[in-house]
């Protein structure tokens, strides 16, 4: 049962930027101070649309990275009634199949709440939850580097389906949605999840929130 409402931080950026280890990072070096009542992280890719009832092969060409492939409603409803000091349901997303399964993971309200996500920022009623916004700038051919590495290691990616997606969708996308959306952010991280200053500084911002 929480005292005060939590604060919720986005941490959003093009895809590949570092924006998971970024929030991994702060989340287990603060997990021994904090405990897991005290943090938790929650993913937008959890709110892709479900998809079950088109064949795989359409799904293969969906455009994910454009605000309408997520359900931004569900994850401001689900914010919303964390900061109400309930217990959410997330959705789980496959990205093999591309679409969700059958399971959900339950999130129990913590002081701290880390959200990152592609396109965070491109909803307003979304955007308006969020107590912090931050953006991971980090180049876009640094990105695609270690999109090719990341996606045919832990997604299942081939190298042809990662460049033929990152030419039509991933690229347009980004300069259309994604860098644009860098003014609504509070604090700007450039190069990535490994930014020792940045991740000292927003440890001691969560600490000041934590203690005050
Ligand atoms: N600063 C960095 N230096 C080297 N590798 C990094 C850095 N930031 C992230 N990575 C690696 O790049 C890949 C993509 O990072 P990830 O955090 O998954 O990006 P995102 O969540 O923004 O899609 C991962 O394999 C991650 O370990
Ligand atoms: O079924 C899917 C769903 C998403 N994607 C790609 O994922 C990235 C967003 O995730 P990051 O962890 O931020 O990289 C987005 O660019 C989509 O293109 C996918 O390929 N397939």
């Amino acid at each position: 049962m929480l005292t005060n409402k939590p604060t919720i931080i986005a941490i959003t950026g093009a895809s590949a930027s570092g924006k998971s280890l970024f929030a991994q990072t702060i989340y287990d070096e603060l997990f021994p101070e904090l405990g897991e009542n005290g943090i938790s992280i929650i993913k937008e890719d959890a709110y892709y649309k479900a998809q079950d009832h088109i064949p795989l092969a359409i799904r293969e060409q969906t455009n994910y990275d454009h605000p309408d492939a997520f359900e931004h409603e569900l994850l401001t409803e689900q914010l919303h009634q964390l900061t109400e000091n309930k217990t959410i349901k997330s959705p789980v997303y496959c990205y093999k199949t591309h679409t969700r399964t059958t399971n959900t993971i339950d999130i129990a309200p913590t002081p701290i709440i880390l959200v990152e996500g592609i396109l965070l920022f491109s909803n307003k009623a979304l955007r308006d939850s969020f107590n912090m916004k931050i953006y991971i700038d980090t180049p876009l051919d640094i990105c695609l580097i270690r999109r090719i590495k990341r996606d045919m290691v832990e997604r299942g990616r081939s190298l042809d389906s990662i460049t033929q997606q990152y030419e039509k969708t991933v690229r347009p996308m980004y300069y259309q949605h994604i860098e644009p959306s860098k003014s609504w952010a509070d604090i700007i991280v450039t190069r990535g999840g490994k930014n020792r200053m940045a991740i000292e500084v927003i440890k001691a911002k969560i600490r000041q929130l934590i203690n005050k």
